[in-house]
């Protein structure tokens, strides 16, 4: 058996950092050695750091770990470094690593809108990593060293949309139109300082600031190609994909719900059987290539006429896997229903580390 891969935490302190521990703890092939966060929390042992606020207890091996500055030399024996940094400092800090070699998998939003730089929700689109593959093999025929470089993870509401879209535009051709309108858990917007519970308690807030831009373009990369050459990403046109969200923030403490009604482009549209059936007969790449997370079903079709539900659905195949429900017939619309997806699992950690999970199983890493 091959030795585990040596990966590292950027943030590791965060909302996302902690959901990443939880995920990575026995891991089989990756073991988390390097912990970074802030520099008030440096020096530190991993536990006096954070402020643990899962509902999984600590794993005992991050316990004792020293936290370190986010400098590249800390983490140069990574083969991969997961970051979940706050947006203001991950320019700069994933900038610095991919200039030193290093292969970074991002939660933040920084690079996604690069043109060469791949935008991956690992149960739609893992064909977007040949863009890596094609940067490595460039280096490789000039004779230069390995390169480092920049994978993003969508934002995680655009995560939840995708999944069961991809599988409809593939069947069944362009989506003309869809309006999004998401329940976002308090997850979801960090932990420091996070949402204060006066502001969320008996309370909606109909604002999260950049999320409906974020989900209105991120959807057309993600659902996009790659040039002919593998070099850049062919965003999806405005006419095949125009998208319309509403966010709002609720007091859910895990998992993004969003009532979504779309159109198709070709008319007459499909049959609501074949609709359901399209998304629950889909088989994402991670599952074929035997990745350890991914999920068993990728788009579980809820028949219950009260689910997904948050707190009884967000966790299905480990929150890899995404729940739909209530799906039927829209009277302006084509079809309209109900999308549940973990915001940290598969909207954040865990597209990562299913991301590395591939870039592996290609021997991109
Ligand atoms: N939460 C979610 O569901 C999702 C989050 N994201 C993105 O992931 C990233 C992390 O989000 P989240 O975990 O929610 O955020 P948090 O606010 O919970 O965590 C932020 C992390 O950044 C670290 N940090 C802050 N300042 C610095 C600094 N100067 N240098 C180095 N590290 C620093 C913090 O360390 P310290 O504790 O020491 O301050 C902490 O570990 C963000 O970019 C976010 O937009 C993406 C998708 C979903
Ligand atoms: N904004 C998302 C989480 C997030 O941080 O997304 P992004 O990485 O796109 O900024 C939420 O509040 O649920």
């Amino acid at each position: 058996m091959c030795a585990k891969k040596i990966v590292g935490v950027l943030g590791a302190t965060g909302s996302v950092g902690q959901r990443f521990i939880l995920l990575l703890a026995d891991h089989p092939d990756f073991e988390l050695k390097v912990l970074g966060a802030s520099p008030r929390s440096a020096g530190k042992k991993y536990v006096d750091a954070v402020n643990w606020k899962q509902t999984e207890l600590l794993p005992e091996f991050a316990k004792n770990i020293i936290v370190t500055e986010c400098k590249a030399d800390a983490f140069k024996d990574c083969s991969v470094v997961f970051s979940g940094l706050d947006s203001d400092y991950a320019g700069s800090i994933e900038k610095e690593f991919k200039e030193a070699g290093l292969a970074v998998v991002s939660n933040a939003k920084n690079y996604r809108r690069e043109v060469d730089v791949p935008l991956v929700v690992p149960i739609v689109n893992p064909e977007h990593l040949d863009l890596v593959g094609q940067k490595l093999d460039a280096a490789q025929k000039a004779g230069a060293n390995r390169p480092g470089f920049i994978v993003c993870i969508s934002n995680c509401s655009t995560a939840g949309l995708v999944a069961p879209l991809k599988p409809l535009v593939d069947s069944f051709g362009p989506i003309e139109l869809l309006t999004a309108t998401t329940l976002q858990a308090i997850s979801g917007a960090g932990f420091s300082p996070g949402v204060s519970g006066i502001d969320v308690l008996d309370n909606i807030v109909p604002y999260i600031g950049g999320e409906e831009d974020k989900m209105e373009w991120e959807t057309r990369k993600i659902l996009g190609s790659l040039s002919s050459d593998n070099t850049t990403v062919v965003n999806l046109p405005d006419e095949d994909m125009k998208v319309s969200a509403q966010c709002n923030r609720v007091a859910v403490s895990d998992g993004h719900t969003e009532c979504i009604s779309f159109k198709f482009k070709n008319q007459p549209p499909p049959s609501l059987e074949q609709v359901k059936k399209s998304m629950q007969d889909y088989v994402c790449v991670a599952g074929k290539l035997g990745c350890h997370s991914a999920p068993k079903q990728t788009v579980h079709v809820l028949e219950q006429n009260d689910r997904p539900q948050p707190r009884l659905d967000r966790n299905r195949d480990n929150g890899y896997g995404v729940s739909v429900g209530r799906v039927r017939e829209d009277p302006v619309l084509d079809f309209k229903m109900v999308v549940l997806s973990h915001n940290t699992v598969i909207g954040a950690a865990g597209a990562g580390i299913l991301i590395a999970e591939i870039l592996l199983a290609k021997n991109y890493i």
